[in-house]
């Protein structure tokens, strides 16, 4: 590097002088070109504060010892040329010994021989001060960096829960400035729209999404509380609306919008919204189990109010006694038609038991879990024929005061007994024919087809055939009714039952009326498998309850008044007055008709000794004394 010229030449003294000045002064004083990023010349303080010698700060780069890169130091030095000064204490030097010195920078352009120079007057901070300046500043600014480092923290986390909640929710959520325009959707309102977030970002979304009302008039911004939230600051709420989606589709929602307030300014509005299409429909889904549920309820009670009625008047359920031919063809026959679906008609006189095998189909069959319902077609008025068959509706006729469910209705998925069938008349036994055909039919003053699943067991004591013959049944109602005839048989028909039946009845009836452990003798016994019964079992059941209630002690007295008679088959006269012949012919008559009706067997069981009541060696004296001949 050059020496400066003004170091040399004719004014050396004045220039010594100032040179010392300029070599001595206590001011770090260097002379820089920036331009060749080069100190051109320096003074003594210059060296001891940066800690190289002379020549190697005339021979370093400026940059290297000023510790600065040269864009900065460029703008520093531009700054000084066009101020005509310039001062940083942001200077960083780093010294000879490696040690980094903080240096206060006063700068002053000089022009010399054409070329621009600075010169700069350093100032060093003392090293320890340097240092605990540095520290202080450090520790400012990492405990500030900690705290905005927190701040920062805590607000991306809050920001990201919030952006991760309000995507992530199920409801729709949008937000609108103060003109109506859409700030913020999230997916689930855009996907809910049918729109893209963008799309709707920036727009007037009430015409996007809200433009109609339910039935498809037009609904005005005006008129829309979304939009009222941000003219009037409350919260507005629907509850029966719609929202539109761009294909033109709408579903129904509920919604909520809340003005944003801030410093007493409405600035707009939250809405959050739910689609609540699944709601409706699990409401009308209630609804109509609910209706289901009431017509159940309905039926339920009539049904029980049926069976209270039934309870009361009469039904205990009872198996079937006896082991005759006739009753063991008829359990048979239970057997074989109860599981099936088939209609059996039973047929049979009064009181033999026709009922009783209608229950005990029903009990074998698969709808032993439901209903099985009794119609005494004898004791229905005919005009109230179809109403108690098929039900009516409140007002159909006179005395229809409230919707009836019909004995179809009610016997729905069981049975239906219809005991004496051939009391129907003709005019209904078509309907009913429709019924047992198609299985549907209409209540009374109801236009409303219904259907049902009924099994139908019907009972007469009339000969059907005859019925039909004599143009009073239907024929094919006849047939379809009679797919499975059973006979149900007198007591006459089945003697050897009486016994069983008659002691079945007295420990039953005897329990109902507390008189345990009554018998009958083997007399009586006798007697009663000898009379006719013309009441069947039901008189059977009668002749034992009326021994039960009249006797005292454990042997019943057995009051059958007509029974001589009724052995002798000839009518007796009570009143009538007998010669001592005519009594004694009697009496033969009596033993004669006895023996007949044990086979000729006079003692044992079934003798004619136990028919009569009397014991073995009176019956014997008296076929002897009589000259009966057995
Ligand atoms: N085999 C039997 N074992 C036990 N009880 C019987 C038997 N048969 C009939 N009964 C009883 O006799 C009574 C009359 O029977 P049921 O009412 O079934 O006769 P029914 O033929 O239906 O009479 P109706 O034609 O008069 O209605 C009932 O109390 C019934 O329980």
């Amino acid at each position: 590097m050059d020496e400066l010229d003004y170091i040399s030449g004719g004014t050396q003294l004045v220039y010594s002088a100032r040179h010392m000045a300029f070599e001595h002064c206590s001011e770090a004083i260097v002379v820089l070109n920036p331009q060749a990023d080069r100190f051109e010349d320096l003074n003594v303080a210059a060296s001891h504060l940066l800690g190289y010698t002379r020549l190697e700060l005339l021979t370093l780069p400026a940059t290297e010892i000023l510790g600065h890169p040269l864009p900065d130091l460029v703008a520093f030095t531009q700054s000084a040329m066009e101020h005509g000064s310039a001062w940083s204490d942001r200077f960083t030097c780093r010294r000879g010994d490696g040690e980094y010195l903080q240096v206060e920078v006063s700068a002053i352009p000089i022009a010399f021989k054409g070329r621009p120079l600075l010169v700069l007057t350093l100032r060093g901070h003392r090293r320890e001060r340097f240092h605990q300046d540095n520290a202080q500043t450090e520790q400012a600014m990492r405990g500030g960096l900690i705290e905005w480092r927190d701040v920062f923290k805590l607000f991306q986390e809050n920001e990201r829960g919030n952006q991760l909640l309000l995507s992530a929710v199920g409801d729709g959520i949008y937000s609108i400035d103060s003109q109506g325009l859409a700030t913020f959707v999230n997916p689930a309102a855009a996907r809910m729209f049918g729109w893209s977030v963008e799309e709707m970002l920036g727009k007037n979304v009430h015409l996007m999404h809200h433009h109609s009302h339910t039935d498809g008039r037009p609904y005005s911004v005006e008129d829309c509380p979304i939009y009222q939230a941000v003219r009037d600051g409350r919260v507005h709420e629907g509850r029966q609306e719609v929202f539109w989606r761009r294909d033109g589709s709408a579903f129904p929602v509920e919604f909520t919008s809340t003005p944003v307030i801030v410093d007493d300014g409405i600035i707009g509005a939250v809405v959050v919204f739910r689609d609540i299409t699944e709601r409706r429909n699990t409401e009308l889904q209630l609804q109509k189990a609910l209706a289901e549920l009431r017509a159940l309820k309905e039926r339920l009670e009539e049904q029980n109010a049926y069976l209270q009625e039934e309870i009361s008047t009469e039904h205990q359920y009872r198996d079937i006694v006896g082991r005759s031919a006739p009753i063991m063809k008829i359990i048979h026959q239970i057997d074989v038609v109860g599981p099936t679906d088939a209609n059996v008609l039973i047929h049979g006189e009064s009181g033999t038991g026709k009922e009783l095998i209608a229950r005990a189909i029903h009990q074998a069959s698969q709808r032993r879990d439901h209903p099985l319902i009794r119609v005494n077609c004898a004791a229905v008025p005919a005009e109230l024929f179809e109403s108690e068959f098929f039900g009516h509706l409140r007002g159909a006729f006179t005395g229809a005061v409230r919707d009836r469910i019909g004995r179809f209705e009610l016997a729905d998925g069981g049975t239906l007994f219809l005991d004496e069938i051939g009391e129907i008349p003709l005019e209904l036994q078509s309907k009913l024919l429709r019924v047992l055909q198609e299985g549907q039919f209409e209540r009374v003053g109801e236009e409303r087809t219904r259907s049902v699943n009924v099994r139908i067991i019907a009972a007469t004591n009339r000969d059907l055939r005859a019925e039909v013959a004599a143009r009073r049944f239907r024929e094919d109602l006849f047939f379809r009714l009679n797919v499975f005839p059973i006979h149900s048989p007198s007591l006459r028909e089945r003697r050897s039952d009486i016994p069983l039946l008659a002691v079945h009845f007295i420990e039953q009836i005897g329990a109902r009326l507390k008189l345990p452990g009554r018998r009958l003798s083997k007399g009586d016994m006798a007697r009663l498998q000898g009379y006719d019964w013309p009441g069947n079992i039901r008189e059977l059941q009668n002749v034992i309850e009326r021994a039960l209630i009249t006797s005292r002690g454990k042997e019943l007295n057995i009051d059958l008044p007509v029974i001589g008679a009724q052995v002798h088959q000839e009518p007796a006269e009570p009143r009538r007055i007998l010669t001592e012949a005519q009594l004694r012919e009697l009496e033969r008559d009596n033993l004669r008709a006895a023996l007949e009706a044990c086979g000729g067997k006079q003692f044992g069981k079934g003798g004619a000794a136990e028919l009569l009541g009397i014991k073995p060696t009176t019956l014997a004296s008296r076929l002897k004394k009589l000259s009966v001949v057995s």
